[in-house]
């Protein structure tokens, strides 16, 4: 999906950045050309385009547009529809009709959006579901009611203000210092929109001329009330029943310290001091709001860490500030663990898994089967930082690929298993099924690239061969990584958790060489846990003498003692050209005696783990 901004002022901006940091195709066009990124001949090539330029410029601009675009998605963001809307059905447009209620440098984030027109196309879905993941509230109004509702929420408020300000001009100055809360907030309220574009608040108050003759009228009601105090109570009273909302409105008012303009150092030390009670308020609001999701995702059985979510947080954050991009990353990354420790309590969860990630990768398929979709995840993007980070005790338990039916060993495992201080306690046998994925619906053979790890590629290759013999093939060190590169002509290969988690097209399923491709894995954890008393599979390594029966004398244990071994791989020692180090998988639990008899026969011996089958991982407790 290509998107054009059209107009790129105070909203154009908003929204390009908002699709740009979700990985979309977005360029600006604006008459001005210091703010264009393409030229007017260009804007045919896309598929959407924001209308974001001043209401009464809307008509040129769409004639514009249908000179050169007339299958475009339009989306209007106009203020009020009364000036968009007849011009859009007028040109015959497909359009999305919404009004973002915010200005140009809010946040998205708990924003009124409000749905008047939509048109039925694939586009809208994804534009409105983008918005409602960005925690925008999004609601639906006919048009004319929405321009009857504007004239009540715009057109009072900022009459109100207007007069505030008319009724004070002159009187106060820049003479803050004495300013109440409320008459500071209102202060900064009215100058914020009397230094904003007035052909905006004149269109504005125009649709509200009806509603500004009732405000009028209740003014001269009012002062009557007001002098009489029985009647004053009685008034109270009543809207007290309707206005009784008034929580945390002092966050409202401290908010407003944070744009004094302090100066001076005692005033400087206030000023900090108030930022800081403030900072802390909003980090338990935040933690709070922890807590709640916590809920919905045990009623919904949603993982608590969904990082590419964080991910795009992150980065959004980062191009909102001119600070350390690095340590501001550093600081939301910590509140965001902060919140995270908050939402596993309450979950009960006491345990967290690494997995090879990112989100969407068939290790994290494999967890979330094993310990069910209410689970900690840490992400790595290496076999060997899982094993790091079990033996420096960021995780508790790590799930590592350790064989493939169609590929074999997984050495990196094998050779991380051998050096870190883990051991394996259980195993875990997963159906691994490859998915076709790209970001839109797309024949074949209009894929050019397919992204997979080389594995995926490898467990496809018939498929490839088949049916993409035109594709090039490109290698990530993830699948997950590989979703991250699509663009409109690219495929990849993943799991279908992915295709989820990612929003993805799946253009077909199961397309894996083997009909039964299966994955086993390794559950590790630091060494010295508790032995269960179940475990009937031993797993070890050991390095004979470089002399002829030496490898024999090992294996004649096992057979002597009746016990089978389904597993034994060579691995270089490392040392010296032909030092083997083995690896070996027994189907039973070694006993002392057994171990130490091998010890006798080797140069070195090491068990990995004891360990059994297992279809759950539990998590919740210990
Ligand atoms: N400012 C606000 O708080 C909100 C505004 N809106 C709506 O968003 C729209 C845009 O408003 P702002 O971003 O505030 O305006 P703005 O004045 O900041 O930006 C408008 C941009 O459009 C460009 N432009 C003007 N005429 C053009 C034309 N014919 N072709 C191409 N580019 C043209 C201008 O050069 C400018 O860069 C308006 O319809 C407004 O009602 C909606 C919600 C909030
Ligand atoms: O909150 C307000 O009323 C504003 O001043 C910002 C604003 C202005 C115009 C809109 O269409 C939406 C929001």
């Amino acid at each position: 999906m290509r998107i054009l901004i059209y107009g790129m002022g105070g909203m154009g901006g908003i929204f390009h950045r908002f699709f740009e940091n979700r990985g979309y195709f977005v360029k600006g066009y604006d008459l001005n050309p210091d703010r264009s990124e393409v030229s007017y001949g260009e804007i045919d090539g896309f598929d959407v385009i924001f209308l974001c330029v001043p209401m009464d410029e809307i008509e040129n601009a769409l004639e514009d547009i249908a000179r050169k675009n007339r299958s475009a998605l339009i989306v209007d963001i106009s203020t009020l529809k009364n000036l968009a809307i007849p011009h859009l059905e007028r040109l015959g447009f497909d359009y999305l009709s919404i009004h973002p209620m915010f200005g140009p440098d809010s946040e998205i984030g708990l924003s009124n959006i409000i749905v008047v027109h939509e048109s039925g196309r694939e586009e809208e879905r994804v534009i409105l579901e983008e918005f409602r993941r960005a925690g925008a509230i999004i609601s639906h109004i006919s048009v004319e009611e929405h321009d009857r509702k504007m004239a009540e929420i715009q057109g009072t408020a900022h009459f109100l203000l207007f007069l505030f300000a008319l009724t004070l001009r002159g009187r106060f100055g820049k003479a803050y210092h004495y300013g109440s809360p409320i008459f500071l907030v209102m202060h900064k309220l009215a100058s914020r929109i009397i230094n904003q574009d007035w052909r905006l608040y004149y269109h504005i108050q125009k649709n509200a001329e009806e509603l500004r003759k009732e405000i009028l009228e209740n003014a001269r009601v009012l002062d009557e009330i007001m002098k009489d105090e029985r009647s004053f109570k009685g008034l109270v009273d009543e809207l007290r029943e309707e206005f009784d909302d008034y929580r945390d409105s002092t966050i409202v008012l401290d908010a407003y310290k944070t744009t004094v303009n302090a100066e001076g150092i005692d005033m400087l030390r206030g000023y900090i001091r108030a930022i800081d009670s403030l900072v802390l308020r909003l980090i338990e609001k935040r933690v709070e709001a922890g807590r709640k999701v916590a809920m919905e995702k045990l009623k919904l059985n949603e993982p608590v860490e969904i990082s590419h979510v964080e991910d795009v947080k992150l980065r959004e954050l980062v191009t909102k500030t001119e600070l350390n991009p690095v340590m501001v990353s550093e600081i939301f990354e910590r509140l965001m663990k902060l919140t995270k420790e908050e939402e596993y309590r309450i979950l009960g969860v006491r345990k967290k898994v690494a997995v090879l990630g990112p989100p969407g990768s068939f290790s994290e398929e494999t967890a979330l089967k094993l310990v069910g979709s209410r689970l900690p995840l840490i992400y790595q993007s290496k076999v060997e930082d899982i094993f790091l980070a079990v033996e420096s005790g960021k995780a508790d338990y790590g799930i590592v690929p350790i064989e493939n039916s169609l590929q074999g060993t997984v050495l990196q495992t094998l050779d991380a298993l051998l050096r870190h201080d883990v051991e394996v306690f259980a195993e875990y046998e997963s159906e691994i099924r490859h998915n076709l994925v790209a970001k839109k619906r797309l024949p074949l053979r209009d894929i050019e690239v397919v992204y997979s790890h080389p594995q995926a590629i490898a467990q496809c290759s018939e498929f490839i061969n088949n049916y993409l013999p035109h594709a090039e093939i490109r290698y990530t060190r993830t699948t997950s990584e590989a979703i991250e590169m699509l663009d409109d002509r690219s495929a990849a290969i993943a799991s279908e958790l992915a295709a989820k988690l990612y929003r993805l097209q799946v253009i077909k399923r199961d397309i894996q060489s083997l009909t039964s491709n299966r994955t086993r894995f390794y559950i590790i954890r630091r060494s010295g846990g508790s032995v269960n008393g179940d475990e009937s599979l031993t797993c070890l390594f050991f390095g004979v003498d470089d002399r002829p029966g030496a490898l024999y004398r090992v294996l004649e244990v096992f057979y002597k003692n009746g016990i089978n071994l389904r597993k034994l791989e060579s691995r270089p020692a490392g040392t010296r050209l032909g030092d083997y180090i083995f690896f070996a998988e027994a189907e039973e639990k070694l006993g002392e005696n057994i171990v130490e008899e091998i010890k006798k026969r080797t140069t070195f011996c090491k068990v990995a783990g004891f360990f059994r089958k297992v279809d759950r991982l539990d998590v919740f407790t210990g």
